[in-house]
């Protein structure tokens, strides 16, 4: 299977964690969104959206990291703990999933990304969305060692490519512990996370921290 991807990109880093977890191979194509690599027309045939990650599994294409994640443990997982059957788990899974995505990391790019790369002035209100966040996912958090419950799971995933991210621009959240506990203990476990962390610190450096 090929994924087009960038090191940096928090969504291309959670599939590249998955896929670890899984234990599935990826080959690993890289686009140069800067040299404009995803507009040409043999990528958009692919993807109309033009977006990274996208898989492309035979004739089959998909993007959305957290689809991406879904399918690859639905089609190839063994280890289908990180997204089980069970309706109700699954729901709050995919509560998780969306919160990421809407909450977490939108503010990220609402803020950080904005600010440092596309270097535009950031109203002092979305950063306060950032702590509304965080203390949302230390609430989530309470009594559990994952971010769905007590086992491991696509949402945690997903949520430490995020939250790997607030870190690599030194942003402060010792102050939840709840998501300091959880984030300390993820580093040493995941699958995968050294890969995450130097596509982090390349991160860093193209928001020229
Ligand atoms: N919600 C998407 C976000 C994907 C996304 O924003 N990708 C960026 C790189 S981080 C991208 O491809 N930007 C180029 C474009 O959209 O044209 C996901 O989780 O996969």
């Amino acid at each position: 299977m090929d994924l087009y991807y960038v090191p940096p990109s928090a969504p291309c880093r959670a599939v590249l964690m998955t896929a670890k977890s899984l234990g599935i191979e990826l080959n690993k194509k890289f686009l140069n969104l800067f040299a404009g690599e995803h507009l040409k027309p043999d990528f958009l045939k692919l993807n109309p959206q033009h977006c990274v990650p996208t898989l492309v599994d035979n004739d089959f294409a998909i993007w959305e990291s957290r689809a991406i994640n879904i399918y690859l443990v639905e089609k190839y997982g063994k280890n289908v703990s990180l997204y089980p059957k069970c309706p109700k788990k699954r729901a709050v899974i995919n509560q998780r999933l969306f919160f990421d995505a809407n909450s977490i990391y939108q503010a990220f790019i609402d803020t950080y990304v904005t600010q440092y790369l596309f270097k535009k002035p950031v109203d002092a209100e979305k950063y306060k969305r950032v702590d509304t966040a965080f203390e949302l996912f230390n609430k989530f958090l309470e009594g559990h060692a994952y971010a769905a419950g007590d086992e491991l799971t696509l949402a945690d995933i997903s949520l430490l490519a995020t939250v790997s991210s607030y870190d690599v621009v030194n942003h402060d959240f010792s102050k939840y512990e709840n998501v300091a506990r959880w984030y300390d203990n993820l580093k040493k476990t995941v699958p995968g996370w050294e890969e995450n962390w130097a596509g982090c610190l390349e991160y860093k450096k193209l928001l020229g921290l």
